[in-house]
């Protein structure tokens, strides 16, 4: 088990867990007695069909103070509650974009304070939730947690990628605390409620930024590691799960919690009198995890070459053709840059899939420092050309070719689907937005024919 703040946790990706956060809690030997232990109600929550075959089977069995059935009618939720959640993608564009950091909000409590739910912005989907194809890209910003109420996605699974802020998830399943740099998985119809931590030594005020990825069908996997071999990437066991934690039963105002359900993509919400965190045991492998990017093992090219960012996936979820991600989820981890005779950043590129690029922290060996800071975010659909702008070509093109550590500040991150995304107007239309950005290749010139060139290759090549 590993702990920070406070929090322990369970590790292994995909594992079978149990845990109990009273002693006895947990039946013994079947998943239903007729009464459970401590006047518990046990209840299956189901991540995969019950048929399918067992090793992609995902099921837990929770054990709480009162059973999921106990709360109100589901009402659809106000647009103003959540504008960035309602937005649908609706434009299409082949255009390169992208946008400096998201604003966060600056009024700190009240009416203008924004929670999780509220600072929600769909950037882009693509399919349909209702048919379980497809996925959907968010970005958020917050400054205030969420009080008395939790939110679940029916549509599908999320996952959550801070840049800025420490955000605290209190989910069924126990507590997952997450900040830059790590990212979180909270899947399909687990309810949960995020808090934003702020840092105890700077009393800073408390800001939280980031990014979602939600996907309509299936589930996060590990991907194959192929010729890499057994280890590599992300390992299983850094993949930590939360330990059952519960809000201990009370009633009155109070206690009310309001429970928003995204369902097929339209906000709905339910009032129960009691928290939905009241479970006091689970067992089972459908759960939410952490991951901490800054563990990832990068495997690359150690003579010559770029090799495929695909080197660099954490998490995939497949679509229904082998080979063919519905997404992946890669990062660009420090690491050593060794590569002889090569052109290290990412090269020229247009790509049968879309890439939706974050800056998590540091820079970016594409992209100039200041025009793609931490915060900031792009998206290169499918066979949109792409690639490092002119500042970063020059340099590259010309350094001398050193080992070059890639800075322990770096980290970007990467969104990768097989999918065309339909853009909200609302993230075309947000402010920061970058109007300029296709001005950074426009400083590329011919050089095909000059003599200076010419000579310069024919000594490269002897
Ligand atoms: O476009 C990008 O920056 C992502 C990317 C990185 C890389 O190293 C190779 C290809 C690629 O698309
Ligand atoms: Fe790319």
């Amino acid at each position: 088990m590993g702990s920070r703040k406070g929090f322990p946790y369970q590790r292994g990706f995909g594992n079978e867990f149990q845990t109990e956060a009273v002693p006895g809690a947990l039946p013994l030997g079947q998943n239903n007695p007729q009464a459970c232990p401590h006047g518990l109600y046990a209840e299956q929550l189901s991540g995969t069909a019950f048929t399918v075959p067992r090793k992609s089977n995902q099921r837990t069995w929770l054990y709480r103070t009162l059973p999921s059935v106990v709360h109100g009618e589901y009402e659809r939720v106000s647009e103003e509650r959540a504008p960035g959640l309602w937005a649908r993608g609706r434009i299409v564009t082949p255009e390169r974009l992208r946008w400096r950091p998201r604003a966060l909000p600056s009024v700190p409590t009240g009416q203008g304070a924004v929670d999780f739910v509220r600072g929600l912005l769909r950037v882009g989907e693509s399919g349909s939730a209702a048919a379980r194809d497809g996925l959907s890209v968010y970005s958020y910003v917050c400054n205030q947690s969420m009080r008395q109420c939790a939110l679940y996605s029916a549509d599908g699974d999320w996952l959550i990628v801070p840049q800025q802020g420490m955000l605290l998830l209190q989910t069924e399943l126990g507590y997952v605390h997450a900040g830059p740099c790590e990212c979180v998985v909270v899947p399909r119809g687990i309810r949960f409620r995020v808090s934003i931590q702020g840092d105890e030594d700077t009393a800073e005020p408390v800001m939280a930024r980031g990014f979602v990825l939600e996907v309509y069908h299936g589930h996060w996997e590990l991907p194959d590691l192929g010729v890499i071999g057994a280890n590599g990437c992300a390992a299983p066991r850094d993949f930590e799960y939360p330990v059952a934690a519960y809000d201990a039963p009370s009633s009155g105002e109070t206690a009310a919690f309001t429970v928003f359900a995204k369902f097929n993509n339209e906000l709905f919400a339910y009032r129960q009198p009691h928290s939905p965190f009241n479970v006091v045991a689970w067992h089972g492998n459908y759960a939410p995890c952490r991951y901490d990017l800054r563990r990832f093992c990068p495997v690359n090219a150690v003579r010559f070459d770029h090799m495929d960012p695909s080197i660099f996936t954490v998490l995939t979820c497949r679509s229904n053709e082998v080979g063919v991600a519905l997404a992946d989820f890669v990062v660009f981890p420090p690491r050593w840059h060794v590569q002889e005779h090569t052109f290290r950043p990412p090269y020229f590129h247009r790509n049968c899939m879309t890439e939706f690029m974050m800056n998590l922290s540091g820079a970016y060996d594409a992209k100039q420092a200041s025009a793609f800071a931490p915060g900031a975010c792009s998206l290169h659909s499918m066979m949109s050309a792409h690639g490092p702008d002119v500042e970063s070509y020059e340099r590259a093109a010309a350094v001398e070719l050193m080992p070059q550590r890639v800075s322990d500040e770096n980290m970007a991150a990467m969104f990768e689907t097989s999918r065309m995304l339909l853009l909200t107007p609302q993230a075309l239309q947000d402010p920061s937005r970058d109007l300029q950005y296709i001005s950074c290749w426009q400083g590329y010139r011919c050089r095909f024919g000059e003599e200076r060139t010419e000579k310069a290759s024919q000594r490269r090549n002897g």
